[in-house]
């Protein structure tokens, strides 16, 4: 089938290059010059894993090509994917003037019979706003379809290719099928595609994204009550998460969800409802808590150096909102990071893929390292942000001669408290009792 992907950015470049991989024959256009440029030179702008085989494959097949003109990419495709940003707004709302700008300029272009699919996160009601702004420019028939996507990133390409559902919110028969006809190759193992209304589509996106947040908010203060009465978060979300009915994912108590689209999601989805003259209670207090656990190490960090961070010096490891990807957006690391610059401290990072990211956003006012290793040397204790692989067996040696004291802040609960005990490092953790030696100073 031809298909276009209008915006090319995490969404829009997998969901294009995974198209293109089943023979489709996809044109991704983006509003970003040098973008679109550096993918024509076969540069994959973002870091995915197992996107670049992909990429590389379907562009040399001629399958998968890269435009500026909106024009070319309505031209082109029979299925049009709208994968656009829907950026918090100052009120909290998702800000749908991408997605509507792009729609109105569609009503222009269209020469004959289109679906156009909504694949960015949007609020109830989008689908028909999009049909409006299309019909008040077009006499051609087109139809519009709400088909919000669930990949995760760092595991986007597998999520995609294999999908545990495929959720098409539509109200025409011939966009269904067509839709079915696309998505068939993917949910070849029996996962099912579930065809609903729009607004069921749109809100189904928001309801699952708001609920893998509470689910994690609420064991943010399950680990915050732990610390109050000694007890262990670990053990406590081992003997719940056995309960196939709670499950056990999701359950890992941190630093506060970042990321592009929980923070927005849940703020859209708590103020959708109040427009709507329904209060979520809920949302309310998980945006509330999320907030304050982001930066929960740091009245650890400040009662162990007696309140005074001047002239000290902290490692940080790990700077995007999750392990496996580069995406810096919302991630706890970065309101650790400004608050320690705030309090007068210095900052040693390092980050397998993100550091480019943070280095826009900072410059010099941190120090990038060239290995998690390196950000030790001159530091005086550890901070560790992102569960990356490679934190996960150091060579605790290593930290605790590298570092002025033995000492991790770790809001991820990477390590035993056991090995900790053996390894003498004073450890601080979420949800967890401190282990504290008595420090050596070197
Ligand atoms: N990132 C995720 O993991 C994820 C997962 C599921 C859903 N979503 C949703 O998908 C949507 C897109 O998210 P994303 O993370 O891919 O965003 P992104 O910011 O990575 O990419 C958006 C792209 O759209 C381009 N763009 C902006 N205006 C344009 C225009 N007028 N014409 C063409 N291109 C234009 C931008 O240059 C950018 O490349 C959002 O609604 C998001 O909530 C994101
Ligand atoms: O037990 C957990 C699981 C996750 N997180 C945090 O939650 C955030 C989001 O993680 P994850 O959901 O893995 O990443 P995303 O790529 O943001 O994916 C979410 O957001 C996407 C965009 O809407 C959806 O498509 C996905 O289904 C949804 O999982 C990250 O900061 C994680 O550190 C925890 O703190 N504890």
């Amino acid at each position: 089938m031809k298909i276009s992907v209008i915006g090319t950015g995490y969404v829009g470049l997998v969901t294009g290059t995974c198209l293109a991989e089943t023979g489709n024959e996809v044109v991704c256009v983006d509003i970003d010059e040098n973008k679109v440029e550096r993918m024509r030179n076969g540069e994959v702008p973002i870091y995915e894993p197992h996107l670049d085989v992909l990429f590389e494959r379907n562009i040399k097949a001629n399958r998968l090509q890269f435009s500026t003109s909106l024009k070319e990419g309505i031209d082109h495709g029979d299925i049009i994917f709208l994968a656009l940003p829907t950026p918090e707004d100052e009120d909290g709302s998702a800000d749908l003037s991408y997605v509507l700008g792009v729609s109105d300029e569609i009503g222009k272009l269209l020469s004959g019979y289109k679906v156009i699919v909504d694949k960015s996160t949007v609020p109830v009601g989008t689908a028909e706003k999009v049909r409006a702004a299309i019909l008040k420019n077009s006499k051609f028939d087109f139809d519009v379809v709400s088909n919000p996507e669930f990949l995760r990133e760092g595991f986007a390409v597998d999520d995609f290719l294999k999908p545990e559902r495929i959720v098409v919110g539509s109200s025409s028969e011939r966009a269904t099928d067509l839709m079915k006809k696309l998505y068939k190759p993917y949910v070849r193992s029996g996962n099912p595609i579930i065809v609903m209304d729009e607004k069921s589509a749109e809100l189904t996106k928001y309801a699952a994204n708001s609920f893998l947040a509470t689910k994690i908010t609420f064991m943010n203060e399950i680990a915050n009550y732990c610390e109050k009465v000694g007890a262990d978060v670990d053990k406590v979300r081992i003997g719940m998460g056995t309960d196939s009915r709670i499950g056990k994912r999701f359950l890992f108590p941190g630093i506060g969800y970042g990321g592009s689209c929980f923070p927005k999601d849940v703020k859209a989805l708590h103020k959708s409802g109040k427009e709507d003259g329904y209060d979520f209670k809920i949302l309310e207090s998980v945006i509330d808590v999320n907030q304050k656990q982001k930066l929960s190490l740091l009245p650890k960090i400040e009662s162990y150096f007696d309140g005074d961070l001047k002239g000290k010096t902290f490692a940080i490891w790990g700077l995007a909102f999750k392990p496996e990807t580069d995406d810096i957006r919302e991630a706890p690391s970065l309101d650790i990071i400004s608050s320690l610059l705030d309090r007068g401290a210095a900052v040693r990072a390092f980050d397998p893929e993100a550091m480019d990211n943070v280095s826009r956003r900072y410059g010099d006012r941190i120090t990038f390292s060239t290995s998690m290793y390196d950000a030790l040397e001159g530091s005086d204790v550890l901070v560790i942000c992102t569960e990356w692989s490679i934190f996960r067996t150091p060579d605790f040696n290593k930290i605790k001669n590298s570092l002025r004291y033995p000492v991790i802040f770790d809001g991820r609960n990477l390590y035993d408290l056991m090995d900790m005990e053996k390894e003498e490092i004073t450890y601080f953790s979420i949800g967890r009792k401190p282990i504290k030696k008595t420090t050596l100073v070197h």
